[in-house]
């Protein structure tokens, strides 16, 4: 599937890991940027792009990177449409799927490891959306 991903500096790492894993797992993957860990950049055009290559239906998923994940995810949640989740382990991940029908999952890479970041990415992209219950309160998000 077609993924879009991005980061700020503090995010780039990360990033960088999870985007090869995502084109070794057969994935067509967008890169935003940016372009490297150590020019600072502004974390809300990283976000915004993102979202908005996810809402008009140019990547299935999102995947943002920041230092803390916070600052990317509001910067995602403010695109209407974008549902960010800021995860910290595969059980978030997953539930982001199952109960929110996330778009876009957003790390922070100065406070959560690579291989539990790695690992939700793959929780979150195996999960589906479990409908039901949750449908009518996701709707409500707007
Ligand atoms: O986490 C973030 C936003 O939520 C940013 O990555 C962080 O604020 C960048 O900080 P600095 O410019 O000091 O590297």
């Amino acid at each position: 599937m077609t993924i879009a991903i991005a980061s700020d500096h503090a995010g780039y790492p990360l990033k960088a890991v999870l985007a090869d894993d995502l084109r070794s797992a057969g994935h067509d993957v967008r890169d935003l940027g940016a372009a490297d860990a150590v020019t600072s950049v502004d974390y809300p055009d990283f976000g915004r792009a993102v979202a908005e290559t996810v809402v008009r239906g140019a990547a299935r998923f999102g995947v943002l990177v920041c230092g803390t994940g916070i600052g990317i995810s509001i910067a995602a949640n403010r695109v209407g449409g974008a549902r960010a989740a800021l995860v910290h382990d595969h059980l978030g991940a997953r539930l982001a799927r199952e109960h929110n029908d996330a778009n876009i999952i957003a790390f922070g890479a100065r406070v959560t490891g690579v291989e539990v970041a790695r690992d939700a990415l793959r929780a979150f992209l195996e999960t589906d959306f479990g409908g039901g219950r949750h449908a009518a309160r996701v709707g409500k998000l707007g």
